[in-house]
């Protein structure tokens, strides 16, 4: 299962991510308390293996503003919240990048990954960022197919319980792996990526 972990902002949880397993490392470029600099994102990006996907985090960026600090900071994904025409996303993936496109799961419920192409899907809680779970049986009994991730209030915790619930193809955690926001515990991602991989193992 894919695990991606989100909001890092020094290279010791960068590392920490890494050590522990992840998939995917995120880097918030919006407003949020764990907003880094493209500058500072590079850093960062400088400490991630090939191997594992470094992603920049927008919300309702413009289109050359994303363009441009994913450049800046060197990532190999963008991950965009809010609302973006198919125009902006093609021109991103000319880019070479991958795009996680980040959607409140009321909205997606049921949604197939197929309307999704090679994109990644995130279903996402409304706020994202905010450590507030919802209510994964949302999905119903036909939870989306492909590559999509759940995501909101996940922490090592509940983790089981909701890969158990909704079967995603992978999972996505920023506050629940925090002790105080913006502020990541290597020993909590590493518990979290723990329990991910025990609930794989069924
Ligand atoms: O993390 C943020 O502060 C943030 C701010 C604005 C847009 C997106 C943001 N995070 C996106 C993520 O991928 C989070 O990991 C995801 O929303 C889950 O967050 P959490 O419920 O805190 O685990």
């Amino acid at each position: 299962m894919f695990v991606k972990i989100c909001g890092l902002s020094t290279t010791q949880d960068v590392e920490a991510a890494v050590r522990a397993g992840a998939d995917a490392v995120g880097f918030v470029l919006t407003g949020s308390p764990r907003r880094v600099s493209p500058e500072q994102a590079r850093r960062l990006v400088a400490a991630v293996p090939e191997g594992v996907l470094s992603v920049a985090v927008f919300r309702d960026e413009p289109l050359d503003q994303v363009r441009r600090d994913a450049r800046a900071a060197g990532v190999g994904a963008v991950q965009l919240h809010g609302e973006h025409p198919a125009s902006a996303f093609a021109e991103l993936r000319d880019l070479g990048l991958t795009l996680v496109r980040a959607t409140s799961a009321a909205f997606a419920a049921g949604a197939s990954c197929g309307d999704f192409g090679e994109d990644l899907l995130l279903l996402d809680s409304p706020v994202p960022g905010s450590g507030e779970s919802w209510d994964w049986s949302a999905l119903g009994e036909a939870p989306p197919s492909g590559r999509w991730m759940l995501a909101g209030g996940l922490a090592p915790a509940n983790v089981a319980e909701a890969v158990a619930l909704a079967r995603p193809w992978g999972v996505d955690v920023s506050s629940g792996v925090e002790v105080r926001r913006g502020v990541k515990s290597p020993e909590l991602i590493e518990e979290f990526l723990r329990r991910v991989r025990a609930a794989e193992q069924g």
